[in-house]
This record gives structure tokens, sequence and C-alpha cells, in this order.
């Protein structure tokens, strides 16, 4: 009996593993054809076409790596079905032990930050990490869910209480029609700030912790199933057709992919409270869920398995091209060389680069930088780091994070220490910018969720400092080759982003009548 119980955790721990580490580096089938749809719909030459070139490679990438398709692996959410009698507690253990394993072999990035502290566990474990939900049913098997959902995306869902007012769209009434607006008026928000394009999850009615649960009950869901309720159903066609005529495009570049897909579900609320609950999920939209042997522990089946699976073998082999000028840069770089350039302008970086992302600005404000900064490049990045035989730092996956969150803090920092330039995504708001036009810097937008692809141009790590903030938010001093990033502010003042914004408030506008 006992050999018997060990040998049932023993398998539900290897299926865990497997779960978690299959989440982290293979995106599915569904995603797969809704992110080649996307790149049929983008004209070729576009940024949008280029940077859809680097996703694709990059989900190439991280299957042959079997390595996070994504640097973040947000916050790990399990959902757990288990036939009556299945000791839950259990369950639980195992899954804590995956997630501790598979955090130990990179293939997901040590996430858990104590909230006051700041202090990263170090193994993904912590208070109320990961999220594991239980249900009973009648089923004979076990299935357990896992959506790995990233932080960017996740700070751009949001919460509508109707009635209410909305840019672009006026009122929004407590009909489907005021629905319709809070769902066009989440998607144009989350600009390319959620690694566009995306998928949403909608919830309507509850209350505001179980709008939000419904909303991103949703996102389990297969991208092509059609919703059984016929309104929802037309209503999840029309905001993705409608959406796509925004023009904000792969990473807020414009163009013809907003979102990939919308999902909405609806549930009864009280008299007082109407909610509307947008859960935003990035093109890295990593789930997956499999069926499990309730007696042996084995996986009996894996979901989302239906349909051709999209390689994107092919695309890869194509080099990537751009109409645009494409300029090399090395650290440290001169004013001057930063006022040629230009918003468009795609440049490949060489050289020294320097991690910084929350902690480090945030440190910086205050106190002096490890090294001189003076011409050097900052990247708003977090890495998956592993420590090879030799004790050497190797980087796993090196995407760029939002930069708006340092918005606070960039200008003063750029000017204080010197630096000429930020890679980031995202963009970031009017104090950079005036910052960059007088000091003489430039903001670069990387691909987001292209970890793998970056991690592949960065060729060795020399040193790092801070590494009391935990790996992601350490800074990092990486040497890099070929690098390729866009420019989408520069120094006279031009910002992609804040005309982006603009002229999809214009698109976004022109959906105010009534439609349902
Ligand atoms: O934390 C990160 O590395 C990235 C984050 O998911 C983001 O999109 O900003
Ligand atoms: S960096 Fe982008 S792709 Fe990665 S988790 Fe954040 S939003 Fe998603």
């Amino acid at each position: 009996m006992a050999v018997e119980t060990k040998t049932y955790l023993e398998t539900l721990e290897k299926s865990l593993y497997d779960l978690v580490t299959e989440t982290s580096t293979n995106l599915p089938k569904d995603v797969r054809r809704a992110i080649k749809a996307a790149k049929e719909a983008e004209n070729a030459g576009t940024r949008a076409a280029m940077s859809l070139d680097t996703i694709t490679n990059n989900i190439v990438m991280a299957e042959d790596n079997v390595s996070p398709i994504c640097q973040d692996t947000g916050l790990p959410t399990f959902k757990v079905y288990t036939p009556v009698g299945v000791n839950q507690l259990e369950i639980k253990a195992a899954i804590k032990k995956a997630i501790v394993a598979t955090t130990a072999d990179a293939k997901l990035r040590p996430n858990a930050v104590d909230s006051l502290t700041g202090k990263n566990s170090g193994d993904n474990l912590g208070d109320g990490l990961p999220v594991i939900k239980f249900e009973q049913w009648e089923n004979d098997y076990i299935t357990i869910k896992l959506i790995l959902k990233g932080g960017g995306c996740e700070n751009k869902n949001i919460q509508y209480s109707l009635p209410c007012e909305l840019e672009g769209l006026g009122r929004a009434g407590r009909d489907l029609d005021g629905i319709r607006k809070c769902i066009l008026h989440s998607v144009w928000q989350a600009q390319g700030q959620g690694c566009s394009a995306g998928f949403i999850g909608v919830g309507i009615g509850g209350d505001r912790s179980s709008g939000y649960d419904l909303a991103k009950e949703q996102l389990f869901r297969s991208v092509d199933d059609v919703n059984p309720n016929e309104d929802l159903a037309k209503l999840e066609d029309y905001i993705v057709k409608t959406s796509n005529t925004f023009g904000v495009g792969t990473m807020g570049f414009g163009g013809e992919a907003t979102l990939l897909g919308c999902k909405i579900g609806v549930m009864h609320r009280i008299p007082a409270s109407f909610y509307v609950s947008v859960a935003y999920n990035c093109w890295a939209y990593r789930r997956m869920a499999v069926d499990i042997n309730p007696a042996t522990g084995e996986i009996i089946n894996w979901h989302y398995q239906d349909g051709e699976k999209i390689t994107f073998r092919d695309e890869a082999q194509e080099a990537a091209t751009s109409d645009s000028k494409v300029v090399e840069l090395i650290a440290p770089i001169t004013e001057e060389q930063i006022r040629s350039l230009k918003v468009g302008d795609v440049v490949k970086i060489s050289g020294r680069m320097y991690t910084g992302r929350d902690a480090i600005h945030h440190h910086l404000m205050s106190h002096d930088a490890p090294v001189d900064l003076n011409g050097q490049i900052i990247y708003h990045c977090g890495p998956v780091m592993a420590k090879d035989e030799a004790g050497n730092w190797t980087v796993k996956a090196a995407g760029p994070t939002t930069s708006i969150r340092e918005e606070p803090y960039q200008g003063d920092i750029m000017k204080k220490f010197g630096i000429r330039a930020v890679i980031g995504k995202g963009g970031m708001g009017p104090k950079t910018l005036a910052a960059l036009q007088e000091h003489g810097g430039v903001y670069l937008n990387a691909i987001g969720g292209a970890a793998q692809y970056y991690a592949d141009c960065i060729k060795g790590v020399d040193g790092v400092d801070l590494m009391e903030f935990g790996i992601p938010e350490a800074m990092w001093h990486l040497n890099v080759q070929d690098f390729t990033a866009v420019v989408t502010m520069d120094s006279h003042g031009n910002s992609l982003h804040a005309d982006v914004e603009k002229s999809s408030l214009d698109k976004l506008a022109m959906h105010a009548e009534r439609v349902f």
C-alpha cells in the first residue's frame, strides 16, 4: 500500500513537471493558428510584419530549446477538477514540488516577491503563490489546467462599472450595447503594452472578484470555439473584427492585427452592481491542461490538441526584411549619434548593455550607480538565468518588460547618469519624451515576449550588481551582438506610441453608435 501511494505521488509530480514545462515552452495549437492568421494579415516590410517574424522565430526557438517562450512566468494559476474522494492536499503538495523543480531547471523565472520587503523567494513559492483552485466533479478522472499569464498583460486588465463614460465612445449603459463599448475600450486602452496582438477573456456580471474570475476562466476556452449563447457569439466576432480596425497592431507599432481572440462569459449580478471585467492576455498565451488518471497519476490526455499544428519552421528560415534604415550602435554612444536617430529607424546593438527595471530605477533615484553609465544603454528586462557547471551565469530567456512603469524615474535617471538609450516595450510617456529631447536620448522598442530570440543575441554575462533585488530585478551586465530594436521615441519630440494612441482613439470613436 505504502509503495503504491509513493508511486502515484511520484508519477503525479512528473506529470505536473511536464505540464508546467509544456505550458512555459510550447504554445498551444489554437494560439499558433491565431498568430499565423495575424501574420497573413500584415503587409510584408512593415514593422508589424517584422515583429511577427521575430515572434514566430521565438516560438520555434522556445520549442526547440525547451525554454520559456517569454521570460515572465507570470503568476502560475492552476485550476484542478477532481472526482469525489481524491485527496486534494496531495495534489496541492505535488503542484508546489513541480513548481520548485521547474524553477530550478530554468523553465520558470523565480517570480514570487514579498510585497513588503521586495525579497524574491527564489523558488516561485510564497503566500498565495502559486494560485491553486479546486472543484469537484462527477467525472472519474482529474483535470488540471494551468495558465502562465504575464505581468505586463495582467496590468492591462480593466474592470468597468456600468453605467460609465468612456473616452471616444461616450456613455456605456446597462445593456448589451454598453457591454460592447466597454470591451472595445478595453482593447484600445491596452495599446501595445500588454504585447499585442492579444486575446481577451470577458466576464459580465458578478462582483469585482468573481467578475475577474469569470473573465480569466474564459481564457481557458479554445480560441476557435463558438459561444453557445448566440448574442455573445455575435459580440465575440464583432469585437475581434472591430478591434482589428483600430490600427494598434503588433507591439503597438500600428498594423492590421490588434486582437486575436475574444471570449465572453456571463453570470448573474446584484441590482446595484453591473461589472464588465476584462482579462487581457498577450500573444504569449501560455495555457495548457491535462487529464490525469487518479489511480496512477499518469497523464491520459492533453487538451488543445485539435486541428493543425503550425510549426512556423518554414518562415523561421526566412530572414526578416524591412524597409527601415538600419543603424549599428555600440556603447558608449555619443549625443550626436543619438540625435541622428529618428522614429522608425531599426538599430542593431552590439557590445555592452545593462539590465534595469523597477527596483533599479527606484534605487538609482537616491543612490550612485554601481557602474559608470555614461553613454550606456539600459535594457528594461528581468531575465531567466541559470548557472552552468563552472558556476557562470547563462541567460535562458531575456525579452523586454513594460517600460511605462519607469515613467516617473526614467528622464531623471538618464540625465543624472548620462544614459543615452533605453530599451523596453510598449513605449513611455510625455515626461520621458521631454527628457529624451532635452538630454539627447532615445527609446528603443524590442519585441515583447521574444525571450528566446533576445537570449540568443546575448553572447555573455560580464557581471551582475544589486543581486539583493533578486534575479529578475538585478543589474546584469550583458554582452550582446546584433540585438535588434526599433526607435519609437526620438530626441526630436516624436513618439510612435503617442501617434498610434491618438489615431486609434479616432478609430475607436467611429463605433459610438448603437450596434446591439
Ligand atoms: O516581467 C517581465 O519580464 C515582463 C512583464 O510580463 C511585462 O510584460 O512587462
Ligand atoms: S513580456 Fe509580453 S509576452 Fe511576456 S508576459 Fe509580459 S506581456 Fe506577456
